[in-house]
């Protein structure tokens, strides 16, 4: 029971923000819609119920007349049960895609949010496969939510409309148990009532392991998908290493978590099907064996009987919600939980520092230094890795950070753009000043080489002709002329050509700060120092911060930043000039 309820809380949280929502008239309104038909719908099986009495009554009597005029009272009301049941779906699938469409913008928003999306894969915490949540579980929660919830409701206004009708037809003849004096008032309420009862407690008790297992499958479904999408990814380097029959017999690892579990399901499900379908195949006698003595002892028309059985199966299925839904519910309350895991995980990424102390990275005014004042980056268990303190970084200088190989060169960056959270201690950032960071492997969305190159800023900020000059300078002259071609640029190009793009990425952005951690690693010397050459005469404002390993960087920074190993971290030592800064060479 208590988890019952705390999985309509959970439901209710996640649901209600749509109907609060910019969209909330729409949404309200196509759910008011909704129901009102549904409603409708059941109002029409009441009539359809009484006009069972009356066509089995003219029926029992050879009355030509009644039979007529009650076949066109079913098609008028058959009529308008197609028109309703038609437009019910319509508008149900409208509210659907409207609902769904403000969900997904709601998690999307959330996830990408201040590179939450990084921060949650850092945790490494239970919300695994964002993907299939913002995808799959929104899907399946807005169709089942919408179908649960609409079919309780009908199971309730049925119940009560079929009780009081029920009640009516058993009072007419009541029950008389032989040997006792006293008629028991309203026995087929009180038998559809112990049948639903005893089926509902049946079923959630053959049914309940399948609520874990549905989790897991899609867990496990999820799980299998990533890792193809990785091989997918990584295809080059699998045929390189023939890595092949080792990718084969881990997915297929991965697949076999999906098979066993199915297995699970498949016979759980087969025992609940069971019973299930037993229990609906009885309750098509089970009415008329309560109310045929009445009838065998001519106390009720063959009419009554007909009304009899038809209100009798209208109160148990109302009753019997639970049993004839569970495999939906089981489903239900496993997309629940998921979606429930995801805005946790979301939210304690998005609000890391409210529970443990973090790196402070905030906006400085009155100076134009990037300054580092006790500084200590962490790991994400908590082992420190790189400890600074008092460094500033000067505008516009050229500095050039080295260390040993897993030091935390990239980590440090990582704290400095702000998206490393674990430590303590405080960067200051010039406020208004624009950072860029360009990784060795830098990342272009797939599409048009335009977009790919001036990303992350939008089509159309960006004049072509200056993204073709820019690209003739990183040496692609040949990739000037294709802006418009779309490919896979991460795939279709090599890492130096790559690099020469990430180049011309930030020549194009000119940003206060330049971060390159090995972003020209994968060229040879020549091309490097050119590139260095380009950035120093294009960007002359630019303070540029570089990883390298390189001793030929030397020449291109003015100061050489050593990771220097103390215990068990390493700390950033205030590296001596190299040569003049570019403002006072010039
Ligand atoms: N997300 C992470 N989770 C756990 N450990 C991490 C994570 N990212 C980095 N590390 C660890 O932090 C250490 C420093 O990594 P980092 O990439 O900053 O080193 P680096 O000095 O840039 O190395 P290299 O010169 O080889 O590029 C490494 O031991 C690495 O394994």
């Amino acid at each position: 029971m208590k988890n019952i309820s705390a999985t309509l809380a959970t439901v209710w949280r996640i649901a209600m923000p749509y109907f609060r929502s910019e969209d909330k008239w729409a949404g309200r309104g196509l759910l008011a819609a909704v129901i009102a038909i549904e409603l409708a719908l059941v109002a029409i099986d009441v009539l359809v119920n009484q006009w069972q009495n009356r066509f089995y009554s003219a029926l029992q009597a050879y009355d030509l007349d009644t039979f007529v005029r009650e076949i066109w009272i079913f098609v008028g009301l058959a009529s308008a049960f197609v028109a309703l049941a038609v437009y019910q779906l319509y508008l149900n699938q409208w509210l659907q895609i409207r609902w769904r469409q403000w969900l997904t913008r709601h998690y999307l928003g959330e996830w990408l949010d201040d590179a939450t999306h990084y921060r949650m894969q850092l945790k490494g915490d239970a919300a695994d496969n964002p993907d299939q949540r913002i995808t799959d579980d929104v899907k399946t929660f807005v169709e089942q939510t919408l179908s649960i919830g609409i079919g309780l409701l009908s199971s309730i206004v049925t119940l009560f409309s079929f009780v009081i009708i029920l009640w009516g037809l058993s009072n007419a003849a009541p029950l008389r148990i032989p040997g006792l004096d006293f008629a028991i008032s309203g026995y087929l309420v009180w038998g559809a009532l112990f049948y639903a009862v005893l089926g509902t407690a049946l079923t959630h008790w053959i049914g309940m392991p399948l609520v874990n297992l549905n989790f897991e499958q899609q867990r496990y479904e999820a799980d299998f998908r990533f890792n193809l999408v990785r091989v997918r990814e990584n295809s080059e380097q699998i045929a390189l290493l023939k890595g092949e029959s080792a990718e084969r017999e881990r997915l297929l690892d991965r697949f076999g978590y999906v098979i066993n579990n199915w297995y699970g399901i498949m016979s759980r499900t087969k025992r609940l099907t069971a019973f299930t379908a037993s229990y609906q195949q009885a309750a098509v006698i089970f009415p008329y064996v309560l109310v045929a003595p009445a009838y065998f002892a001519k106390k009720i028309q063959l009419g009554d009987m007909m009304q009899t059985g038809s209100a009798f199966s209208s109160v148990q299925r109302a009753l019997s919600f639970f049993v004839t839904t569970y495999r939906q519910l089981a489903e239900w309350r496993a997309v629940v939980a998921r979606l429930d895991g995801f805005e946790m995980s979301v939210s304690s990424a998005a609000n890391i520092a409210a529970h443990e102390p973090t790196i402070g990275v905030t906006p400085s005014t009155g100076s134009d230094a990037i300054a580092l004042e006790q500084l200590l980056v962490k790991l994400p268990n908590g082992k420190p890795l790189v400890a600074a303190n008092g460094f500033a970084i000067q505008h516009p200088e050229r500095v050039l950070v080295t260390g040993p190989s897993g030091s935390g060169k990239s980590t440090l960056f990582r704290a400095i753009a702000g998206i490393w959270p674990f430590g303590t201690g405080k960067i200051a950032i010039p406020g208004k000043s624009s950072l860029m960071m360009l990784p060795q492997r830098p990342y272009f969305p797939i599409g048009p080489l335009g977009d790919a190159v001036i990303y992350p800023a939008e089509r159309g900020t960006i004049a072509p002709d200056k993204i073709k000059e820019a690209l003739r300078a990183v040496g692609m002259p040949r990739l000037a002329e294709q802006l418009d071609d779309e490919a896979h640029w991460n795939r279709t190009l090599s890492l130096g050509e790559q690099q020469r793009l990430g180049v011309a990425r930030a020549l194009l952005h000119a940003p206060d700060y330049l971060f390159l951690d090995e972003a020209t690693a994968s060229l040879d010397e020549p091309s490097e120092a050119l590139l260095y050459r380009l950035m120093e005469e294009k960007l002359p404002s630019t303070t540029i911060v570089s990883i390298g390993h390189r001793s030929t960087l030397d020449a291109f920074h003015t100061r050489n930043v050593r990771l220097v190993p103390d215990g068990e971290i390493h700390v950033l030592g205030v590296g001596a000039p190299v040569r003049a800064a570019p403002s006072e060479a010039r």
